[in-house]
């Protein structure tokens, strides 16, 4: 809720190296249409990019996802590489972010519902682009229950980073 009590929507970020930009770019266009969401922040790489920038590294791309939760910039993250790990791996270096790679449905849920994932990642050289969107639109719809006996284990994660 905000202030003023109204809903509000999640606020999303994509990324991709150049080797997940078709599918981050699909996906983009899909989410701007969701009504679940209320802003989505494009972290690139992008086609129109200058060379440098065009092929910057997964690891940026994950870290800088990672950074934007961590600030409170964004609620999660959507991310793309050629297999969906380095951009997980990346932005699990950042302190409070539980990334994964997930390619099915039941992982997708599972990474909300168990382990209260802020940051899905797939890869473009492993899924068809079909999937990939259903699994977006089916990971977005999922929220992490609090009070569920799965917090207990995230909790474990969490505490131990603030040692
Ligand atoms: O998939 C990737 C990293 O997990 C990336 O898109 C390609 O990395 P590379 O195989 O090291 O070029």
């Amino acid at each position: 809720m905000n202030t003023e009590g109204r809903t509000m929507g999640l606020r999303l970020v994509v990324g991709a190296d150049e080797a997940g930009v078709d599918y981050k770019d699909k996906v983009l266009e899909d989410l701007r249409q969701d009504p679940r969401v209320s802003e989505v922040t494009d972290i690139g790489v992008n086609r129109s990019d200058a060379p440098d920038d065009f092929t910057r590294p997964y690891p940026y791309v994950g870290i800088a996802a990672g950074e934007m939760i961590r600030d409170g910039a964004a609620d999660r993250a959507i991310l793309f590489c050629g297999t969906g790990i380095g951009v997980a791996i990346a932005a699990n270096k950042v302190e409070g972010i539980r990334a994964t790679a997930a390619h099915d449905s039941f992982s997708v849920e599972r990474s909300v519902l168990s382990n209260d994932c802020q940051v899905l990642t797939m890869g473009q050289r492993v899924v068809g682009i079909e999937l990939a969107r259903r699994l977006v639109r089916e990971w977005i719809g999922y929220t992490f229950d609090p009070a569920s006996a799965s917090a207990g284990k995230v909790k474990v994660l969490t505490d131990f980073e603030a040692c």
